[in-house]
Formats: structure tokens, C-alpha cells, sequence
């Protein structure tokens, strides 16, 4: 049994490596490094639920705060997120590569996507009726402890096929697999659920559990890191452990090899600051000795943006939820899997008109030239995938249901349906720093939405084509009116301007806050994932991806940790 150590236990064990933060990549870190015979340590935040962060005021954004959800217990977000298991495009990993990372790129990754998963494959009337591709084993692993599988009941019923065919009419092509490297076009996209028990597949039960009775993996749980220790006067600096609150009272825990943080994109930079390693200037003001001088910490915080259109819907009927439960009991229906899995991913040139495209470009290219040089190769890179027609830049998620973000209850015994849109590589840049050198403070989170206003403009062509999305032929024939926005508020693009940024939400996919970069371009790891300036501490989590990916971000953080795992043990 897996040994749930007491603090004081814990606290008395020298470690070979300590995790800290037993969420999707620590657990997935820890499985791989206790296959052999070293020790690991698995520290967690806490046994609840949620760390219920939120956005400082957003300055572009009518001031709007936009709610951080990020998970807490064993299994981290993998705990609490809405189970869609995809992977971006080649080009999105292959951009990550050029960077300077060597061996990131899509045929770097594809063995460790494949290595973190088991596809199931889709039943036949699956295949037929939602159009679910039959599982090739080029791009899909057989034996991995994630199990996914298509949604086996797609909630919209005969709406979907109306849904794909209005996206066919506006030019998206339907994508049998887009987890092969072409991302474009609508798709089927798998979920973490294994189908044959209707249960979530996650980083706790997949890669914990299935461990528990490893002889070297310990974990502690209700237990928050506050800071790595390092050896005096050591150059690069060596960590010797960390310390970290349980009940309240201080403890310390030694490392004989490294210290690893995997405590996701809004924490990770926080231990990193309370540690030393951060902006001199911002470590000054908390009374913080500053070790490495890495002022890039917290800094690159990239979001997917994604503003809310209400339309037609499903159902909040108590007698449908009732017919849900029923169906569960027999593994079928929506409450066994994901409510909607079916999501569109397109180009520029296919919700942008030439003119809106190359207005962009000349905007974006003005401002990467007065960026520092780091910033300027993502700018770079990010107008490159702009014009590049295997790219996404957004993605339509339609929704059978009226999504509850706008604070405004459903008309009882109506249907609705929502289309999101997001876009997929924002020239935004955000930042998450501590506010005090307290480590259970929560840190200032700052996505900076719509600081470069050419995301506005790109989310304002997404917004309008999920609005010509329902007025479209298949779809046009069952909507009866537009919910959301109301016509005042779509009468003209300043006005939907506003109306984005008043119901303003993000995709849950903060990436880029501990960047894997070279150091003179912004870098906090190096393509080891090392953290300049030491010897034996490495990010292994969300915080190290450098751009954002044109996708939803669990499947690429499992295949970092199954990286990073060999990396380490030197594989
Ligand atoms: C609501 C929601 C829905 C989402 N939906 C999807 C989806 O459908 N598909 C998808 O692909 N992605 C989705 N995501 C994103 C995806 O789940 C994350 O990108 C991914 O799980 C992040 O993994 P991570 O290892 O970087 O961080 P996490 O999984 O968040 O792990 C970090 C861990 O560190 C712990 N921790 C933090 N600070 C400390 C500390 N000081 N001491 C000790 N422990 C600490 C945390 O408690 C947590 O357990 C969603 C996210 C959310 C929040």
C-alpha cells in the first residue's frame, strides 16, 4: 500500500525526488519515476475541491474578474475538468521546437501522447451515427493508463447532425481524427472516460491509484510547499529540500536528487518567487532574498479566451435530469460521459475576410517589432500559424444547453443551445506573481485580456461566425430566437466589443507562466525542464509550454510529464 504518510513522517524521510503538487503531471511523474527504485515524494495542496481563484479586474475588459478554477485534491484539474482529452496541432508543437526546445516537437511528443493513453474503440452504431473515426494505432495508444473514449451518447441527439452539416456549409470540413497532427475541422473529440464503466480517467485513479502499492511512493496530502531550501553559497544553486505548511505548523522534507514543482501554471511560479527565484524587484518588496535573479518567472501567462453566446437548448427539467440518472444506471446517456464533445477547430480564412486578415498581420507585425527579442520570435511565430491554413486560431463549441455564465435563468420548459468561441493563440500576455510572502495567500493573476486589442478583433470574427453559424441552413430551421446577444447588443461590432468583454470567460488553460525557453528569450526552463540558475530543480507541468496550443490542455500535460519522467531518469 502506498504509503499516506503522517507530516511528521514525512518530514523525517529523505526523499530521492519531491513532487510538489500531486495534480495531472505530479501523479503522472511520480507513477513513471517509482517504476524504479528511487523514492518519491508527492506532496498535494489540499483534500478539497477547488483553489476558486479569480482574475485581478481586467483593465481591457470593463473591469470583469473571470473565476480561476483550479483543481486541489489528488489529481490536481484532471480532478474537475470537463474530461475532453485532444491534442493540438503538429504545427503548435513543431512552433514549440523552433523556439529552441529541442525534441518537443510533434514527432518528440507523438510516443508520449501514445505512452499516457488507451483508446477505446467507438462501438459500431458510434461509428455510423456520430461519425466517430475507427482508432488507428499511428496516433492512438492501446496500453496507457488514461482511457479514453467517445462521448457514447452525444447529448444533442439529431441536432448534431444539423450542427455539423451548418459548420460543412460554412466551409468546415468534418475531421474523422484530429488528434493525428490536422486539428482543422470539426470533430469528435475523445473524452477521458472509460466507456465500459462510465467513470473519469484521471491522473488520481490512472497513475495513482493504479500504484498504490508501490513500496516507494509516499504521498502527504492537506499539505501546502512554501518553499524550496537550497544549500548555502551553492552555484548553480543545489536544493536540499523544501518546507511546507500542514495543519498550520512549518515542516521541512529533504531531497537527496531534485525537487520537482508540478503544482500547474498559477502555483508553480509562486513557489518558485517565495523560493528566491523570481524578479529581484518583486521579491525585494516581500522581503524575499532574491537567488536566482529570473524576472521571466510568472511572466508569459497565456490564456485561451472565449466569450459566451446563448442560443437554443436542452434540458434543465427536472424529468429530464430524472431520465438521465436512469440512463446512467445502465452506463448510457449524457450523465456517463461528456454532454458535448463535438467541437470545430478553423483557420483564420474561415471566419476572417482577407482585408480583417492582413489588418491583423500589419497590427501584429507593428507591435512585434517594438517587443523585447523573446517576445518578438512568439510573435513571430504566432503571425506565421496566423496565415497558415493547418492552424486553428479559433475553436466553436457548441453546447445543447444553456451554460449558466451570464447569470440570467433559463426560461422554464425552453431549449437552448450555446456556441463558444475561443480563440487559440492570443498576442496577449498576462502575468501570476505572489502578493505577499505568505504561501497560502493566492497569487495576483493578471491574464491581461485584450492588452494587444488584435484578440479582440480575432474573438469578435469568431463571435460573428458562430452567430452565422445558427442562421445557417440546417441549424436556421429549428432556431427560433436568438437569446444572447439580445439585438441591441449585436447591432453593431463596437457594441458586440462590449458585449464579449462584459461575459468575457477563459477555457481553463493557463499555460506559459514557468516558460520552456532559452533563457535570453524569457526562458525559467531550460529544455530539460531544469529552472535556471539551479543544479536539481525542474517544472514539469502547464507553466512550462511556451505558446498556447490550439487545443484543450490535459492530453499535452500528461505527455510533458511522460517526457519528463524519461528525461530525468535519463531514458
Ligand atoms: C474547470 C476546468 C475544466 C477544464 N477542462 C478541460 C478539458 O475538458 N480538457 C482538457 O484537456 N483540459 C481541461 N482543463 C485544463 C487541464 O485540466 C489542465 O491544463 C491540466 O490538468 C493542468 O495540469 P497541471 O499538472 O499543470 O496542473 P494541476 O492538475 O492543476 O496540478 C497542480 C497540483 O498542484 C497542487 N498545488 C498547487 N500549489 C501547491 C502548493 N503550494 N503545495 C502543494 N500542492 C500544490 C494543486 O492542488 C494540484 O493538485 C480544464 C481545467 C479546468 C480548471
Amino acid at each position: 500500500m502506498t504509503a499516506h504518510l503522517t507530516a511528521e513522517q514525512f518530514a523525517s524521510t529523505t526523499f530521492d525526488y519531491i513532487i510538489a503538487g500531486g495534480g495531472t503531471a505530479g501523479l503522472t511523474l511520480a507513477a513513471r519515476l517509482v517504476s524504479d527504485a528511487g523514492l518519491a515524494g508527492t506532496l498535494i495542496g489540499s483534500a478539497s475541491h477547488d483553489w476558486g481563484f479569480s482574475t485581478v479586474p481586467q483593465k481591457y475588459a470593463n473591469g470583469k474578474q473571470v473565476p480561476q478554477p483550479r483543481g486541489k485534491g489528488l489529481g490536481g484539474c484532471s480532478l474537475i475538468n470537463i474530461v475532453i482529452f485532444d491534442r493540438g496541432s503538429a504545427a503548435d508543437y513543431d512552433a514549440i521546437e523552433a523556439l529552441g526546445n529541442p525534441g518537443w516537437d510533434w514527432n518528440g511528443l507523438l510516443s508520449y501522447f501514445k505512452k499516457s493513453e488507451t483508446a477505446l474503440s467507438p462501438e459500431p452504431d458510434h461509428t455510423a451515427r456520430f461519425r466517430a473515426a475507427k482508432v488507428d494505432s499511428r496516433w492512438h495508444g492501446d496500453s496507457g493508463p488514461i482511457v479514453k473514449s467517445y462521448a457514447r451518447t452525444f447529448a444533442f441527439g439529431p441536432l448534431l447532425e444539423r450542427v455539423i452539416d451548418a459548420t460543412a456549409e460554412l466551409g468546415v470540413p468534418f475531421n474523422g481524427d484530429s488528434d493525428d497532427g490536422n486539428k482543422i475541422g470539426m470533430s469528435n473529440l475523445f473524452t477521458a472516460v472509460d466507456s465500459r464503466t462510465a467513470t473519469r480517467s484521471y491522473a488520481g485513479n490512472a497513475y495513482f491509484e493504479a500504484n498504490a502499492d508501490r513500496k516507494n511512493l509516499f504521498v502527504l496530502t492537506s499539505a501546502t510547499v512554501s518553499r524550496i531550501t537550497f544549500r548555502d553559497g551553492s552555484s548553480p544553486l543545489q536544493a536540499t529540500g523544501i518546507e511546507f505548511l500542514h495543519g498550520g505548523k512549518p515542516y521541512y522534507a529533504a531531497v537527496h536528487k531534485e525537487v520537482i514543482l508540478s503544482a500547474g501554471s498559477l502555483k508553480t511560479p509562486q513557489i518558485l518567487e517565495l523560493s528566491g527565484i523570481g524578479d529581484e524587484k518583486l521579491l525585494r518588496k516581500f522581503g524575499i532574498t532574491t537567488l536566482v535573479d529570473l524576472p521571466s518567472v510568472g511572466e508569459n501567462l497565456l490564456y485561451e479566451i472565449d466569450p459566451k453566446y446563448e442560443t437554443l437548448d436542452t434540458a434543465a427539467e427536472p424529468e429530464v435530469v430524472a431520465s438521465y440518472q436512469q440512463m446512467y444506471e445502465t452506463r448510457q446517456g449524457p450523465l456517463a460521459s461528456s454532454a458535448a464533445s463535438t467541437f470545430a477547430f478553423i483557420p483564420s480564412k474561415t471566419f476572417m475576410s482577407a482585408e480583417q486578415q492582413q489588418a491583423w498581420k500589419d497590427s501584429a507585425l507593428s507591435a512585434a517589432e517594438h517587443t523585447p527579442s523573446g517576445l518578438k520570435k512568439q510573435y513571430e511565430t504566432q503571425i506565421r500559424l496566423f496565415s497558415d491554413r493547418s492552424s486553428p486560431e479559433a475553436e466553436i463549441i457548441p453546447f445543447p444547453g444553456m451554460i449558466p455564465f451570464l447569470g440570467l435563468p433559463p426560461t422554464p420548459k425552453t431549449r437552448y443551445m450555446t456556441a463558444l468561441a475561443a480563440i487559440m493563440h492570443p498576442l496577449s500576455r498576462g502575468t501570476v506573481h505572489i502578493t505577499s510572502a505568505d504561501p497560502t495567500a493566492a497569487p495576483a493573476i493578471d491574464p491581461s485580456y485584450f492588452s494587444r486589442p488584435e484578440d479582440l478583433d480575432v474573438l469578435l470574427a469568431s463571435v460573428k461566425f458562430s452567430l452565422a453559424f445558427f442562421k445557417t441552413g440546417p441549424l436556421a430551421d429549428v432556431v427560433r430566437t436568438q437569446a444572447f446577444p439580445t439585438p441591441e447588443e449585436a447591432c453593431s461590432d463596437d457594441a458586440l466589443k462590449e458585449y464579449i468583454k462584459n461575459t468575457l470567460g477563459c477555457v481553463f488553460h493557463p499555460v506559459g507562466t514557468a516558460s520552456m525557453l532559452p533563457k535570453e528569450d524569457g526562458g525559467v526552463v531550460d529544455s530539460e525542464l531544469r529552472v535556471y540558475g539551479t543544479a536539481n530543480v525542474r517544472v514539469v507541468d502547464a507553466s512550462i509550454l511556451p505558446l498556447q496550443i490550439a487545443a484543450h490542455t490535459q492530453a499535452t500535460v500528461y505527455a510533458i510529464a511522460e517526457k519528463a519522467a524519461d528525461i530525468i531518469r535519463g531514458l
